[in-house]
């Protein structure tokens, strides 16, 4: 996608109609700063040529045009300021809350290809970059354009061939600047490269942190960190390099049409018989007309090295989502509460084959298996046979390469995602805790629970006591991934969470696995009886667990 594609993308996704607003208020901005220029060199003019002429000032226009430069340069620009900013950050907020939409929709296959930390970085660099794009970058680049454009015309009045000398030698160290242009870009991607490295590196570190200190990882990983550090650094030098000779040229070329306006306006004044105060005049638009000038040089590259970081926020948000079932369908949700009120609940797969997005091997080929309600299932089977995925495909992370899923009789297609989940409570071999308190945990069960349901499911799940025990209760915060917990502690805390929800099907994942006996025993006696109306399917290991299953299944 060449760069202006990008542009009018990020505009038709981010702003839509809006756009008419932002680039109106920049044009806005541009002009009245443009025309402010303008008004103050005639002031300077208007005194100079009264100075020279020993006038009163008292008989110019002095008075009309201070006024004018109040209204445009204060009232009119800062108004209009202010309208651009609000318009900017409702875009970048518009644009951060689509990307991070998106995150929540995408497959689970996904998140198995992307690493944490590469996806972090796509999370808040690249969305910062995109949305900086807007925040700051587009009036960057137009408004110096529009104050060329404004001050040019007053420039070739006020005195045409000094006018036509500085135009030339800024046309020359435009160009320069633009030869950059690809230089900046090829170090704004490698900066940006570098920077997901770094981000994977520190995901790494943390997420790794036992397993860092268990075994002597500290030197490997900070060398991975090192290396995408020096990278970066290594690449940050150059492009600070390349800015600072773009910076040079500017300097020197200021410094050239100092000269150039000297001998072209001695020319002008002596030759001419053209009026000094117009030269200072000139000279006065000048400064503001050459400095944007190349402004023009330093943004329009810049924006350019923004738009790749945006490019791929495009490219994130155009990932396919998981939505591969029907979403939603009214009439589907009623015939789930039908048949729920029916208390009749099964599960089947017929002729499913299934295997991971790049591996070769299937794990299941036309397989087939059912499950029937009011009973409860063990799913056996050696280590690395598909018991887990079977449950995820149940739950729609994964889509078949073949073969139909059925819950209650209808094809998971045609639930739908959010209530084919709505209909299963899942408990997962490592359940995830949210950084908030115990209670709002097992609230994340059924968000309108009272919390005489969430006490109560909670001695169904065995974790009433250890709960009460704490010292903040169950406002005890669980930390991040509920780090503040024992294994035994989550465990039970998200087999609260699946009894409050209640749903007709529920999978527990090696649940129990981090239980004493004890515990585990009391837990399998509650949760069975209330398998009546629902069925449960155990992934078990545990012989203890197996045996207090209905049925035991082999995968
Ligand atoms: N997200 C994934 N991406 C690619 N391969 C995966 C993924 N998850 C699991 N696998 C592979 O699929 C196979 C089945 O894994 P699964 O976790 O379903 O087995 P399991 O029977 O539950 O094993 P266990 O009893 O050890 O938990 C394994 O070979 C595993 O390596």
């Amino acid at each position: 996608m060449n760069n202006f594609k990008i542009l009018k993308e990020l505009i038709k996704r981010f702003q839509g109609v809006r756009a008419v607003l932002y680039f109106a208020e920049i044009i806005g901005m541009g002009v009245a700063d443009g025309i402010s220029v303008v008004l103050v060199s005639r002031i300077i003019g208007i005194i100079t040529d009264t100075a020279v002429s020993k006038g009163n000032l008292r008989d110019t226009q002095l008075v009309k045009y201070i006024i004018l430069t109040i209204i445009f340069k204060i009232i009119i620009q800062t108004l209009l300021a202010v309208l651009y900013n609000d318009e900017a950050k409702r875009t970048g907020a518009n644009m951060r809350n689509t990307v991070y939409g998106k995150a929540l929709s995408l497959s689970m296959e996904f998140y198995d290809n992307h690493h944490t930390g590469e996806f972090m970085s796509k999370l808040t660099y690249d969305t910062n970059m995109a949305s900086g794009v807007f925040g700051s970058r587009i009036r960057r680049v137009m408004m110096p354009v529009i104050m060329v454009i404004v001050c040019i015309i007053p420039m070739f009045v006020l005195c045409p061939p000094v006018t036509a000398g500085l135009l030339v030698l800024c046309i020359i160290s435009l160009t320069l600047n633009f030869v950059m242009i690809p230089v900046l870009e090829k170090y704004s991607r490698k900066i940006s490269d570098a920077n997901k490295e770094i981000s994977k590196s520190v995901t790494n570190m943390l997420q790794g942190m036992e397993t860092i200190r268990m075994f002597p990882l500290k030197k490997v990983i900070s060398d991975s960190y090192n290396n995408a550090n020096e990278n970066c650094g290594k690449n940050m030098k150059i492009q600070g390099r390349t800015e600072a000779l773009i910076s040079a040229l500017r300097a020197a070329f200021d410094l050239i049409g100092a000269l150039v306006f000297l001998a072209l306006g001695i020319l002008y004044t002596t030759k001419t018989g053209g009026k000094l105060g117009n030269l200072i005049s000139l000279y006065s638009i000048y400064g503001a007309f050459q400095y944007n000038f190349l402004l023009m040089g330093v943004y329009i590259p810049s924006l350019s090295s923004w738009l790749v970081n945006a490019q791929r926020v495009l490219e994130f948000i155009d990932t396919p989502n998981e939505n591969f079932y029907v979403e939603n369908k009214e009439n589907t949700k009623n015939n789930i509460c039908q048949k729920n009120s029916e208390a009749y609940h099964t599960v089947e797969f017929k002729n499913i084959t299934f295997g991971y997005a790049g591996k070769n091997t299937n794990i299941f080929e036309a397989y087939s298996a059912f499950f029937d309600s009011g009973k409860s299932y063990a799913l056996v089977g050696e280590s690395g046979r598909g018991k887990s995925t079977l449950t995820k495909l149940l739950l729609g992370f994964y889509q078949p390469k073949k073969g139909r899923i059925f819950i209650d009789g209808t094809d998971i297609t045609e639930l739908g995602l959010v209530n084919v989940r709505d209909k299963i409570a899942y408990i997962p071999q490592e359940p995830y805790l949210f950084n908030c308190s115990i209670k709002e945990n097992i609230r994340m069960g059924k968000l309108n629970a009272s919390d005489e349901e969430i006490y109560n499911a909670a001695k169904q799940a065995g974790a009433h006591d250890f709960i009460s025990g704490l010292e903040n209760g169950y406002e005890t915060p669980a930390g991040e991934r509920g780090n503040t917990l024992s294994g035994g502690q989550k465990q039970r805390i998200a087999i609260a969470r699946a009894i409050l929800k209640d749903a007709p099907v529920i999978i527990f994942d090696e649940a129990t696995s981090a239980l004493d006996n004890e515990t585990e025993k009391y837990i399998n006696k509650t949760v069975m009886s209330v398998k009546k109306d629902k069925l449960i399917l155990m992934i078990a290991h545990r012989p203890s667990t197996i045996e207090t299953a209905d049925c035991r299944f082999e995968v």
